[in-house]
C-alpha cells in the first residue's frame, strides 16, 4: 500500500463539489487516472462524514486507489482507510499513529520547510507534501514554497513527496521533473461541475506521470 504514493491525488472540496454531486465527481477523477483520493470535508456533520468515507473508501477500491482521509485520524481509523493527512496543526504523527497502526499510510503537511519535512520523517511519517507551489484560490494563505526546496527535499529523503497548491496540467510538469511523487489537485479537477471534465482534467495530469 505504502508502495503506491506516486501519481495523481485528487483531494475533495464541498464548496466546489455539493454533496449530492461528491460520490460522481469522485468517480470521474478516479476513472480519469487519480491514484489516491482524499476525503477533504471540514464542515458536514459527523455522521454525514463517516458515510461518504465510507462511500468513498469503496469507491478507491473499485478503481485500486488509496483513500485518504484530511485532519481526522480517528474516522480514517473507522472507515478503514488507507490512511490520513495531517498538518502541522492536526494532532501530530504520534496519536495518528496510535489509532492507524503501522501499516496505514500518514501523510504530513511541510509546507516548503525542510525542517519540518526532516521532523516528519523522523517521527515516522509515510509521506511528505510541500507546497502550495502556485497561487491557490482553494487555500490562498497557505505559505508558499519553492521548487528548488521541493528537489531538495527529493533528493534527501527515502519517502515519497507530495506537491500541492494551484497545481493544473500546465505546470504539473515542473513539479514531477523536480521529484514530486504525486501532485495533489483540488481546484483543477473539481472547479468543473461535469464529471466528463473533471474524467479529461485527471487524465491529462495522470498521463504526465
Ligand atoms: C496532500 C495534502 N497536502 C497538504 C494538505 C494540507 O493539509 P493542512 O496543512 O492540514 O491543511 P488542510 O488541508 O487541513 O486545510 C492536504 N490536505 N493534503
Ligand atoms: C490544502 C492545501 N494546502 C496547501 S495549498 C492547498 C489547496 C490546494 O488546492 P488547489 O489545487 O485548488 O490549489
Ligand atoms: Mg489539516
Amino acid at each position: 500500500m505504502k508502495q503506491n504514493i506516486q501519481g495523481l491525488y485528487a483531494i475533495t472540496d464541498p464548496t466546489l463539489t455539493p454533496d449530492e454531486h461528491l460520490l460522481p465527481a469522485a468517480e470521474a477523477a478516479l476513472f480519469g487516472g487519480a491514484r489516491l483520493l482524499q476525503y477533504r470535508d471540514k464542515t458536514a456533520p459527523p455522521d454525514l462524514r463517516r458515510r461518504r468515507a465510507s462511500q468513498l473508501r469503496a469507491l478507491c477500491h473499485e478503481y485500486e486507489a488509496l483513500f485518504i482521509v484530511n485532519d481526522d485520524p480517528a474516522l480514517a481509523a473507522e472507515v478503514n482507510a488507507d490512511g490520513v493527512h495531517i498538518g502541522q496543526s492536526d494532532g501530530g504523527i504520534a496519536t495518528a499513529r496510535a489509532l492507524l497502526g503501522d501499516n496505514r499510510i500518514i501523510g504530513v503537511t511541510c509546507h516548503g520547510d525542510l525542517t519540518l519535512a526532516r521532523e516528519a520523517a523522523a517521527a515516522g511519517a509515510d509521506y511528505l507534501a510541500m507546497g502550495r507551489f502556485f497561487p491557490s484560490r482553494t487555500k490562498p494563505q497557505a505559505p508558499p514554497a519553492e521548487i528548488a526546496t521541493l528537489k531538495q527535499a527529493c533528493g534527501e529523503f527515502h519517502l515519497p513527496v507530495v506537491a500541492i497548491g494551484g497545481v493544473n496540467a500546465d505546470n504539473a510538469p515542473l513539479l514531477i521533473q523536480a521529484g514530486a511523487a504525486s501532485v495533489a489537485v483540488i481546484e483543477a479537477l473539481f472547479g468543473h461541475s461535469d464529471p466528463a471534465d473533471i474524467e479529461a482534467a485527471a487524465r491529462r495530469i495522470s498521463t504526465l506521470f
